[in-house]
């Protein structure tokens, strides 16, 4: 990034209370007096985006990809009680302890029952059938695409087909390891500070639930902006996603090369996501992820989410629900989250303070997105979350806007950016525009909301930023089959993966992995060493999906 709005521009102060200038560059704070409209004007005297970029340092040097965190890895959740034990680099002890606890957890078995019941495309079987499962030996590895928390992304080839997907591989052994583990093995081997068994049982499950929340969501899904799951097994070591490819690398990639981008390309990448984030919402999923990384280019330039690993069906279960308090929501709506995950300069506050959240925490996201791809940076950044939480509550009057950006995208930044979940802009009720349905008592409710004056209640899809996008072909999956994106990737040959970073595609993927490829009999039970906690986890699609989608 290009451009340090946060710390480096709030030191002088002229003329105008609500406009803050350094070296020279206004910018404007969001939430300032007018909450509605910021009222700052262009100023031709001043100096542009271009002249102040052309004068930085490039935005390849300053722009670091970031690494979701999960849960252990915010010091916040750490746990308060903690013993120490003595093992050893790599000891058995760890996972046979852990997998021992967690063989026969209730949670396991309603995860593996889940998987059972609930395979289904959205208005389509899934064929479930053992025999149809694919192993590792079906592809072959072309090239690595990205590297995550848990393995590699590959690019693959079906041996049969000839057809290219992306492999994502989980490594068992990963999401066994407790993270605390992890870290203190690294620091020191004989003499390590682990959690307490109830915090490691209750980690552990949760790595486990989400593993199997990405394939079980991405399952079920399909929609033109989320990314498609073809297959899923697992052998000794890995669990394997086969997913298909989009081969026009991350969005992070292209702001890279880019800096910052035209608004009118921000808002319809804004628009797409939000039809992504829309759709699982309305399907009882809270995506909780969002960043540059995880937003994929295809090869029309029309983008796709991926990476579900901390995605999560919500549950209306009342006794999973703190909010009852939390009067400005309505109940039928919401779902409440307590796992402080994402990636910190995207997450909302209520999760980085460790407070109950919602589906509408992903529309902070958005705007934290929007705000990157517009200004270069996510709106707050630091070396780890406790510092982003400091300056999202130092900033009384929420991030420092560029003058620059147009009254449209000031506007929108405000809304998605508020502090406050109650007062931020309740994307998924005011979506569009829908015919009135006169129900009993909707006057009274109206009144109220009249007199709260808290909630926008303009709608999100006829706001002035995306008066050029054409909603319904969007929605319909239309647009993306007939017209291209703003940005279109170069895509000379598929394989060579030239939309993504060398960093990843010059790595090996050659790991020789013992256990690679020996299968596992989904039926049997295994010893402690290969744990029978990922029964379950095999998928095919139904051959109708894949035909349509190939
Ligand atoms: N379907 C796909 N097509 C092309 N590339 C992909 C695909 N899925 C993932 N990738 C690449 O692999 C990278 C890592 O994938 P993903 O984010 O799913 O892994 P992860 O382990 O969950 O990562 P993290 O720990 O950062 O959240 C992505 O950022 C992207 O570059």
């Amino acid at each position: 990034m290009v451009f340090s709005l946060d710390e480096e521009l709030s030191n002088v102060t002229l003329h105008d209370d609500d406009v803050n200038y350094n070296n020279g560059i206004p910018v404007t704070k969001l939430g300032s007096k007018n909450e509605d409209l910021p009222s700052f004007e262009f100023n031709d005297n001043l100096m542009t985006m271009d002249e102040h970029l052309n004068t930085q340092t490039s935005p390849e040097e300053k722009r670091t990809r970031r690494r979701s965190s999960v849960l252990a890895k915010f010091p916040v959740l750490s746990p308060v009680h903690t013993r120490r034990v003595s093992i050893s680099n790599n000891s058995p002890n760890v996972v046979s302890h852990l997998t021992s606890s967690f063989r026969n957890t209730p949670s396991d078995i309603a995860v593996q029952k889940e998987n059972i019941n609930t395979g289904s495309i959205i208005g389509e079987a899934i064929d479930m059938r053992p025999t149809t499962v694919r192993t590792i030996q079906d592809f072959k590895p072309i090239r690595v695409l990205g590297k995550g928390a848990y393995g590699k992304v590959i690019l693959v080839k079906d041996k049969y087909s000839t057809k290219l997907y992306a492999m994502k591989q989980l490594k068992k052994a990963e999401i066994l390891i407790n993270d605390n583990d992890k870290k203190n093995t690294d620091k020191e081997n004989d003499n390590i500070e682990v959690t307490d068994e109830l915090t490691m049982r209750r980690d552990l499950d949760k790595r486990i639930e989400r593993t199997f929340a990405e394939r079980t969501i991405l399952s079920q899904l399909e929609h033109p902006n989320i990314v498609k799951l073809f297959y899923s097994f697992h052998d000794q070591s890995k669990l394997y996603l086969i997913l298909q490819y989009i081969p026009g690398g991350e969005l992070f990639y292209h702001l890279k090369e880019h800096g910052t981008l035209e608004e009118d390309t921000v808002a319809f990448y804004a628009a797409e996501v939000s039809c992504a984030l829309k759709f699982l919402h309305d399907n009882g999923i809270v995506y909780r992820d969002l960043k540059p990384e995880n937003c994929l280019l295809n090869q029309r330039g029309h983008l796709v989410l991926t990476d579900f690993g901390l995605s999560k069906k919500g549950t209306t279960d009342p006794t999973n629900d703190s909010t009852s308090s939390d009067s400005d929501l309505e109940k039928d709506d919401i779902y409440t989250l307590h796992s402080i995950i994402g990636t910190p300069e995207y997450a909302a506050p209520e999760i980085l303070q460790g407070l109950a959240y919602n589906k509408n925490c992903d529309w902070y996201s958005l705007g934290c997105l929007l705000y990157d791809m517009l200004v270069g940076k996510p709106p707050y950044t630091g070396n780890n979350h406790k510092v982003i939480l400091n300056k999202i509550q130092k900033d009384k009057q929420g991030p420092r806007i560029p003058y620059y950006l147009s009254e449209g995208m000031k506007d929108m930044l405000n809304w998605l950016l508020k502090k406050d979940k109650t007062k931020r802009w309740d994307v998924d009720r005011y979506w569009r525009e829908e015919p009135i349905v006169k129900q009993k008592g909707a006057n009274n409710n109206n009144n109220k909301k009249k007199k709260a004056g808290k909630q926008r209640v303009t709608k999100f899809q006829s706001h002035f930023i995306f008066r050029k996008i054409n909603w319904k072909e969007m929605e319909t999956g239309y647009l993306q089959k007939t017209t291209l994106g703003p940005i279109v990737p170069i895509i000379t040959d598929w394989e060579l993966a030239e939309n993504f970073d060398t960093e990843f595609t010059s790595m090996s993927f050659e790991e020789n992995h013992m256990d690679d490829g020996i299968p596992i009999a989904e039926n049997k039970n295994h010893s402690l060493t290969t744990p029978d906690i990922f029964k379950g986890f095999s998928f095919k699609a139904s051959g109708s999906y894949l035909e349509r989608h190939f």
